[in-house]
């Protein structure tokens, strides 16, 4: 087992160059490049990524560098050391860093938590996080649920483990075969901004689909059938499969339509009731199957014979209004005004 992997609560880490010391409270995850603990620091607590590969820390820690030069508050973990680990002796000397501890809930649980409404939202914020990234020139490239935290008061997604983030133009560095487009023969691994726009709707088929699945010879037709089968995926199905066929150049255009996407099925719902869409296409109603064992998505409820026809109708409607109202009310409060 290597050093970074069997820290102890209670254990002092201490910096050889900076002298700050750091005492272990518990394990947070380990990956490939390192585990990951949360720490006490003197200032309060922090999360302490510490490797026996030095380079993979070096290189995380110039990704953090950059990011905290990137306008947009949502672009991961705050970096506040970095430094070699010296337990005396000949021990071999891990390097570490330590940055803001995000404290929530990984992604897919807080939307098993709370509702897959929320898929759509955090997407939204995703899409902004992005599109700062995008700007600055860097793609995420590993983009997937568990690289995302989502923390309450306000609700923020926000992205960890940067250990994949690529320059435009580069070769991706880390991918998940389910989140790679070119694992689904939809692109290649060259790191542009659709690389990870991809990642970010397949993100939104994980969750709406209540895990994943694997490929058969027909990717692209597996992955729109998944779509068009799940309720939530449905509604903004034109977004998604432009962005799964990298229709996007900007994560910015992206979650313009999404937006627009979103307002539009409550309009026909509270407008039309039953009307056909405006293009005579298939409308927004349930598709037949659904593969979700997630919450329902606000949905037209049958009423028991109590109250009049039309007051239950009127009820619904302002279930759905009121409940779309408060979302994009949260959403634009805490990210859209500055
Ligand atoms: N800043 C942080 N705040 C809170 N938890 C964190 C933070 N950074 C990482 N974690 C937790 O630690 C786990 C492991 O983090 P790490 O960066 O090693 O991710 P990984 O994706 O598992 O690793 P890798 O890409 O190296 O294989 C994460 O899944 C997450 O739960």
């Amino acid at each position: 087992m290597k050093v970074a992997d069997k820290i102890l609560p209670g254990t002092k880490i201490k910096g050889k160059w900076h002298q700050n010391e750091y005492t272990v409270i518990k394990s947070l995850g380990k990956g490939a490049n390192g585990a990951v603990y949360l720490v006490q620091r003197s200032s309060g607590l922090a999360a302490l990524k510490l490797s026996d590969n030095s380079m993979s820390i070096t290189s995380e820690v110039n990704v953090l560098k950059h990011f905290s030069k990137v306008q947009g508050k949502n672009l991961g973990p705050h970096l506040f050391d970095t430094d070699d680990w010296d337990q005396g002796g000949g021990s071999p000397v891990p390097s570490f860093y330590v940055m803001e501890y995000i404290k929530g809930v990984p992604f897919l649980d807080f939307v098993k938590a709370r509702g897959a409404e929320w898929v759509p939202v955090l997407m939204l914020q995703l899409l902004g996080s992005l599109s700062n990234l995008h700007e600055a020139g860097w793609v995420f490239g590993d983009l997937k649920p568990e690289n995302l935290i989502v923390t309450d008061s306000p609700v923020t997604v926000k992205i960890i483990d940067v250990g994949g983030t690529t320059g435009i133009g580069r070769s991706i560095k880390e991918y998940t075969e389910f989140f790679d487009r070119g694992y689904w023969g939809m692109g290649s691994r060259k790191a542009d901004p659709g690389y990870d726009l991809f990642a970010a709707a397949m993100i939104a088929v994980n969750a709406g689909c209540g895990g994943r699945f694997l490929k058969n010879s027909e990717g692209e037709k597996l992955l729109f059938e998944k779509i068009d089968s799940v309720p939530l995926l449905y509604k903004q199905r034109s977004v998604l499969r432009k962005a799964l066929k990298g229709q996007y150049a900007k994560a910015e255009e992206m979650k313009k339509e999404l937006l627009r996407c979103l307002a539009e099925p409550e309009k026909r719902q509270t407008s039309s009731m039953g009307r056909s869409s405006r293009s005579g296409q298939k409308t927004a109603s349930p598709p037949p199957k659904r593969h979700s064992a997630q919450k329902k998505p606000v949905t037209k409820r049958k009423r028991s014979s109590g109250g009049s026809h039309s007051s239950s109708g009127w009820m619904d409607t302002f279930i759905v209004v009121s409940g779309v109202f408060i979302l994009y009310a949260l959403y634009i409060y805490h990210f859209l005004l500055p």
